[in-house]
């Protein structure tokens, strides 16, 4: 269904381990047909019995895998590395793995990816992938807001240093991320050793199947149902909200660590008018875009046979995408799950039937 190149984004706090990751993924067979972007050679440390060929930003492995730096800016590098891929002056690939630097917010990139007219046609974004390191973890999410928001916008979470923990020290730092970021699987690497195949694969589009598979990318069950009415499997329409019900969907309370993360579902169970949800979402980009730090959904469109898909990180949003048809593993409802910080939920549930209920 689409011939872009996936783009899964690296990210992790200084010294979680990306680098000792990455070295391990590029001498992985499994990871043939891949280009890695990475700021330096130097950093990680390429062992010279894997290189077949470099140049020098390019250094092409015996595992098949593909190596660049950053060459100007990460734009740049990605449309330089399309090209040279056209002309054949480097190998085929057919994922790409983009490691940022430790500070960064992947919000900018991820932004870049949904949305860069250029870019958008050779690439999309797969995921993201945060390195969490489980010596050092928690407190680096006590004193570090960007390690926050980098857990919390994973499609995948990675745990190093699980070998210097014990058992009750790595279940807290797990419940913390569930509470953070509950659809995320927890992929633990000892010493950056993973199998590749559970990093990749995070978006909409199965490569296997080559076709959306919006139950897995969705993962709705996994998130706190912050429905007022609550009635996700019932069927029932949902009309106007009734008080006595409210509150009882807020007991995952997650802000015990003050991260002020909350992740939650909202459902919808009539069809819902196109102008009234852009609108609804408008106003929450507008008042509060830098604190969305995640939304995806899929939406049951009034007098539309199809289910759209909206996608947004912060103030933008992926266009939606209009789907062959609804899965068959899913109700044909309206589901958005969110990733907020410093928001209520409920907030979220009334704007959004005040704007779907006019
Ligand atoms: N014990 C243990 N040490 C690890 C593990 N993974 C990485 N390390 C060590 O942690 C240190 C930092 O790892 P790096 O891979 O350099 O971390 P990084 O995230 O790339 O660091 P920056 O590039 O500085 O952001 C190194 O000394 C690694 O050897 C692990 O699973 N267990």
């Amino acid at each position: 269904m689409s011939h872009e190149v996936p783009v899964s984004i690296l990210t992790g706090f200084l010294g979680a381990g990306k680098t000792t990751l990455l070295r391990h993924l590029l001498a992985h067979p499994e990871m043939g047909q891949t280009a890695v972007v990475i700021n330096e050679f130097g950093e990680v440390g390429l062992d010279h019995n894997l290189v077949e060929k470099s140049s020098e930003d390019t250094v092409l492995l015996s595992s098949g895998c593909l190596c660049c730096t950053v060459r100007g800016d990460l734009v740049k590098t990605l449309q330089s590395l399309s090209i040279r891929r056209i002309r054949g002056e480097v190998p085929e690939f057919e994922r790409l793995v983009v490691e940022t630097t430790g500070l960064a917010d992947p919000a900018p990139i991820l932004h870049t990816l949904m949305n860069d007219e250029i870019l958008t046609r050779d690439y999309r974004l797969d995921g993201v992938i945060s390195v969490v390191d489980a010596a050092n973890g928690p407190d680096t999410l006590d004193t570090h807001r960007e390690s926050v928001k980098q857990a919390a916008v994973a499609d995948r979470l990675v745990l190093t240093k699980t070998d210097l923990v014990g058992a009750r020290e790595l279940d807290e730092l797990e419940a913390r991320l569930v509470a953070l970021n509950p659809a995320a699987p927890r992929i633990g690497a000892d010493h950056g050793r993973v199998e590749p195949g559970a990093l990749f694969g995070a978006g909409l589009y199965d490569p296997a199947t080559k076709s959306a598979d919006v139950r897995r990318w969705l993962k709705a069950e996994a998130y706190a149902d912050a429905s007022a009415d609550g009635t996700p499997h019932s069927g029932a329409h949902r009309h106007h909200h009734d008080d006595t019900h409210r509150h009882q969907h807020h007991q995952h309370d997650v802000n015990r660590h003050g991260d002020g993360i909350r992740a939650f579902s909202l459902g919808w169970d009539r069809p819902v008018d196109w102008d009234h949800l852009a609108d609804w979402i408008e106003m929450l980009v507008t008042l509060y875009g830098g604190q969305i730090l995640r939304l995806k959904g899929v939406v049951d469109v009034e007098g539309e046979e199809k289910p759209v898909v909206v996608h947004g990180v912060q103030h933008v949003f992926h266009p939606p995408a209009r789907l062959p048809e609804w899965p068959a593993d899913m109700d044909r409802r309206t589901r958005l799950v969110f990733i907020v910080k410093d928001l209520d939920p409920e907030m979220f549930d009334h704007t959004m039937q005040a704007f779907l209920d006019r």
